[in-house]
């Protein structure tokens, strides 16, 4: 059966995630060592929020990634070790209030150091998100403008999403043209790309054009735009993820789903290294395998959450059935 079936006009073609899943998800083999499950690291974490880089960090674990790093400021990398042990928490962000005193030099010399802090690292990872809970703070997002352009350098992918989009929007050059970017925007977010980009209101009539056109414009970068279905596109095609997830709009979903997107675009691109025969799948970027699989797992685990709590369904409980969801679809052998 082919997994990914898509046309390249108007139109988008529901994925046929369950076999996508099942394709990149990789077994369980004894002869791997840690870390190759993967290694995510999500940049985000600030004095007002803690919970987002959290969600994404740890969903990435719970799906399977074997190491899962956040780089936030201080005071929030207290609040993050403290929800899980599991995390590895570098606090090395700053915030414009926090160096208020300090002058132009000073600062040139702090964010110099942050950026060789996240050097050390950056190497080693598969994928980075760059954005849940990383607040709008411009020292921050300066630094953080370089941290990207590194991960760039080196050919790490990217996920963009929450203020990292607020960045990007204002500095597309960041991303444009690497094709390795996956942007996650909401609607609001969406909307303020679609205008800053192509210089016009959202058009609800031509939903499929305006997603590729966006693609396009910013060289070929896969867009993965949240809604009542999710639309995915690299520029080529459209593609829609409508599985039935859970009527609760609860904050942090968009979290979860960018976490999932990283480890299963670094799961999805070791696997088509891999791969010999001339599947559909094989022959499907990556990236859009991963937006594919995040969004269609996101979707299973809060429907199974919402059929437990019902209207009491949080972040926190989806998270805990995204193991039970994907076990469902792609069960360790
Ligand atoms: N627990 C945590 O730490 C969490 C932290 N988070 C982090 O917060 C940061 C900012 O992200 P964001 O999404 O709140 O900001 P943004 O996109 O500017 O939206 C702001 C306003 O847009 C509106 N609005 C939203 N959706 C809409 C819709 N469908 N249709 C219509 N309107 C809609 C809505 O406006 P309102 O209804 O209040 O008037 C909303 O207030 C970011 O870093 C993110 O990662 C979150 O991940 C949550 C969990
Ligand atoms: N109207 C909807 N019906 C069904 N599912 C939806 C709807 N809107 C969003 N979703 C699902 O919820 C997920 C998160 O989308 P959402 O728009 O809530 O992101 P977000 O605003 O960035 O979330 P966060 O609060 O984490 O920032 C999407 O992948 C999508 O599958
Ligand atoms: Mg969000």
């Amino acid at each position: 059966m082919e997994a990914v079936k898509c046309l390249s006009g108007g139109a988008s073609l529901e994925a046929n995630a369950e076999s996508v899943l099942r394709a990149i998800t990789p077994s369980l083999d004894p002869t791997r060592h840690k870390g190759q499950a993967g290694k995510i690291a999500v940049v985000g974490g600030c004095r007002e929020y803690t919970g987002a880089p959290y969600f994404a960090a740890i969903s990435a674990l719970k799906i399977g990634a074997d190491l899962s790093h956040v780089f936030c400021t201080e005071g929030a990398a207290t609040v993050i070790k403290s929800y899980s042990p599991e995390l590895i928490v570098h606090p090395i962000l700053e915030e414009s209030y926090n160096i208020s005193g300090v002058n132009d030099e000073g600062k040139r010399d702090i964010s110099k150091k942050i950026l060789s802090e996240f050097d050390k690292w950056m190497e080693r990872f598969d994928c980075l998100v760059v954005g849940p809970g990383l607040g709008r703070d411009p020292f921050l997002l300066e630094c953080v403008s370089k941290i990207m352009t590194r991960a760039r350098q080196s050919n790490v992918p990217i996920v963009v999403d929450g203020d990292g989009l607020f960045l990007v929007t204002n500095s597309i050059e960041l991303v444009s043209g690497y094709r390795l970017a996956v942007l996650t925007p909401n609607v609001i977010e969406y909307k303020r790309l679609v205008q800053k980009v192509l210089g016009c209101d959202v058009n609800d009539q031509n939903t499929h054009g305006e997603l590729l056109s966006l693609s396009k414009q910013i060289g070929g970068v896969t867009i993965l735009r949240k809604g009542k279905s999710d639309l995915i596109s690299d520029g080529e095609k459209v593609q829609s993820v409508s599985i039935y997830g859970s009527p609760r709009r609860c904050g942090g979903q968009g979290d979860i789903l960018s976490g999932s997107v990283a480890v299963f675009l670094s799961w999805a691109r070791q696997c088509n290294l891999a791969a010999e025969r001339e599947s559909t799948i094989s022959r499907t970027n990556p990236t859009v395998l991963g937006c594919i699989a995040g969004s269609a797992l996101l979707r299973k685990a809060a429907a199974l959450a919402f059929e437990h709590k019902k209207r009491s369904t949080l972040t926190t409980d989806i998270i805990e059935h995204l193991g039970q969801s994907l076990e469902a679809i792609s069960p360790v052998s």
